[in-house]
C-alpha cells in the first residue's frame, strides 16, 4: 500500500490553532474513539490520484482545460443510493460532454461527491415555534430533523461519513471505468429526459453530433481508449478537522502529507482565516486545494493565501472559488485578480455562481434564480476577459434529480412551485435540466471568450 496508515507521521501542525466552525460534542471520549477508528480505516483515495488531479489542474491553471466541478451543497446518508448518484454522475457527465464539445476544450470533472457531508452555519442554533435547537450541521454531524436527539452532534456520525463516501466513490469509480461513461453512451445519459425538456431536446442534438464524430473516427480506423472510460475526481469541504486530520497519512512513496479522504478539497469562506487551523491544515496536505473567496475578500489576503498554500507557484495546486455575488462580481473581482496576476502566481480561477445568490422566497423557501447564477458566470468570463487571465471553471450546487429549489431555466421554475420538489438539506440546487442549460450558456461564453 502505498499510502501508510501511521496518523502520527509529518507535522500536525494545525491541531492546536483555532478552528471556526466546528461542532460541539457532547461526549469528548466517544469522539476520541470514532477518530481512533477512522484512524485505522483505509484510505479512500490514492495520493498519486491527488497528484494526477493536481496535473489536470496544471493544465487549467495555464489555460489549456476547464474544470467542471459539481454536486450537492450537502450530501445525505439516506441518498447513498445507485438512483441518486447514477442522477447525479449522469448529470455532471452531460455537463462534460456538452463543454467538451460545445465549448471545444478538454474538462477535468470533479464532483462534490463522496464526502460532502458536513455544512458550516450563518447560525449555530435554530428556532421554530419557540424551540431552539442546534443547527443541522451535515449527516458527518447531527440529523436534519428538527427533535433535539437528531440534533445533537454524534461522533459515531463521522463513521458513517466514511462509510457513505466509500461506497458512494466505489459506484462511482464503477460507472466512471465500467462502460457507462464510454463516449458511446452519450445517448444513454439522457434517455429519460429527452421527451419531457428543452434542454434534453437540446441535448440530443448534440449527443448526434457526437456521434456523428464518432463514426467518423471509427471509419478512419481510430476507436481511442481513452473515450472508453472518464477520469472523476471527487471533492468536499474539508470541514470537520477531526475526520480530515483521521484521514491524513503519510504517503510512503514522498513522506508528504495527503487528505485521503477524497481528491481535492477545500477552505470555506467561512473558515479561511489566515491564522486559523483549517489553512494551516491545507498548507500541510499535498492534495490540490481550493479556496472560497467571497466580496470581502481583500488582494491582500489572496497574496498571503497564496504565500501559505503554494509557496511553490506550482500550477494546479492552488484553486481560487470566486463566489462574489452578481451584483458585486464586476466590481470585486478586477482588482484581485489583476494582483494575484501581477505576483507572478498561477491559481486556478474558478466561479461558484451560487453561494453569493441566495435569497428567501416569501414561501420561506432559501432559493437562487437561474438568471443571478447566469450573470455571475457572465461577470466572471468578462473580468477574466478585461484581465487577460483564464476563466479557469465553474462551481455549481446540482442534483440529478427533478427538484424544484431554484426559481427560472429553460423550463423554468417559478417561486410558487418551489414547495413542489424542495428536497435539499442545506442550499438550493440546480436541477437536472437547469444543469444542461448553464452547461449549454457556459460552452457559448467559452467558445466566444
Ligand atoms: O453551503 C453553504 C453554507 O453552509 C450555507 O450557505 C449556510 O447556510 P445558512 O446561512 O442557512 O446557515
Ligand atoms: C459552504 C459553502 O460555500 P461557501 O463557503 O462559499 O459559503 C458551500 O460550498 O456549500
Ligand atoms: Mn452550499
Amino acid at each position: 500500500m502505498s499510502v501508510n496508515a501511521n496518523p502520527d507521521a509529518g507535522a500536525r501542525t494545525w491541531r492546536d490553532l483555532p478552528a471556526a466552525q466546528q461542532p460541539e460534542w457532547p461526549d469528548r471520549d466517544a469522539l476520541r474513539t470514532a477518530v481512533a477508528e477512522l484512524e485505522s480505516y483505509p484510505p479512500l483515495v490514492f495520493a498519486g490520484e491527488c497528484d494526477q488531479l493536481r496535473s489536470r489542474l496544471g493544465a487549467v491553471a495555464r489555460g489549456e482545460a476547464f474544470l467542471l466541478q459539481g454536486g450537492d451543497c450537502a450530501e445525505a446518508f439516506d441518498q447513498v443510493s445507485a438512483e441518486h448518484i447514477r442522477n447525479k454522475l449522469k448529470t455532471l457527465l452531460q455537463m462534460g460532454a456538452v463543454l467538451t464539445y460545445a465549448g471545444s476544450v478538454p474538462v477535468v470533472k470533479v464532483g462534490r461527491i463522496a464526502g460532502q457531508y458536513s455544512k458550516p452555519r450563518s447560525k449555530p442554533t435554530e428556532t421554530r415555534d419557540g424551540v431552539t435547537l442546534p443547527s443541522y450541521r451535515g449527516d458527518s454531524v447531527n440529523g436534519f430533523e428538527f427533535t433535539e436527539a437528531a440534533r445533537t452532534p454524534d461522533p459515531e456520525r463521522l463513521k458513517r461519513m466514511y462509510q457513505a463516501s466509500a461506497s458512494t466513490l466505489n459506484l462511482v469509480r464503477a460507472f466512471t471505468t465500467g462502460g457507462y461513461a464510454d463516449l458511446r453512451q452519450v445517448h444513454a445519459w439522457n434517455q429519460d429526459f429527452v421527451k419531457r425538456s428543452p434542454s434534453g431536446q437540446r441535448y440530443e442534438a448534440l449527443a448526434r453530433e457526437i456521434d456523428q464524430a464518432l463514426k467518423f473516427m471509427h471509419a478512419c480506423g481510430t476507436d481511442p481508449e481513452e473515450l472508453k472510460t472518464v477520469e472523476f475526481f471527487s471533492s468536499h469541504e474539508a470541514l470537520l478537522l477531526d475526520y480530515e486530520s483521521a484521514m491524513t497519512r503519510t504517503d510512503s512513496r514522498s513522506g508528504k502529507l495527503y487528505d485521503v479522504s477524497g481528491h481535492m478539497v477545500w477552505i470555506g469562506e467561512r473558515t479561511r482565516q489566515l491564522d486559523g487551523a483549517h489553512i494551516e491544515f491545507a498548507s500541510q496536505v499535498r492534495n490540490p486545494i481550493g479556496v472560497k473567496l467571497g466580496p470581502t475578500t481583500t488582494p491582500e489576503e489572496a497574496l498571503t493565501l497564496i504565500d501559505k498554500l503554494d509557496p511553490d507557484r506550482e500550477p494546479g495546486r492552488l484553486t481560487f472559488i470566486t463566489r462574489m455575488g452578481a451584483d458585486t462580481v464586476r466590481d470585486r473581482l478586477p482588482t484581485l485578480v489583476e494582483k494575484v496576476s501581477a505576483s507572478g502566481a498561477q491559481v486556478v480561477w474558478v466561479c461558484d455562481p451560487m453561494h453569493g445568490n441566495t435569497f428567501e422566497a416569501a414561501s420561506g423557501h432559501k432559493t437562487r434564480r437561474f438568471d443571478d447564477v447566469l450573470d455571475e458566470v457572465k461577470g466572471f468570463f468578462e473580468v477574466h476577459k478585461g484581465a487577460g487571465t483564464h476563466p479557469g471553471g465553474i462551481h455549481v450546487e446540482l442534483t440529478g434529480d427533478d427538484v424544484t429549489e431554484c426559481v427560472g431555466g429553460g423550463d423554468e421554475i417559478f417561486v410558487g412551485d418551489l414547495h413542489q420538489r424542495y428536497e435539499t438539506a442545506c442550499d438550493p440546487r440546480l436541477n437536472r435540466s437547469q444543469s444542461l442549460d448553464l452547461a449549454f450558456l457556459v460552452a457559448e461564453m467559452y467558445r466566444d471568450q
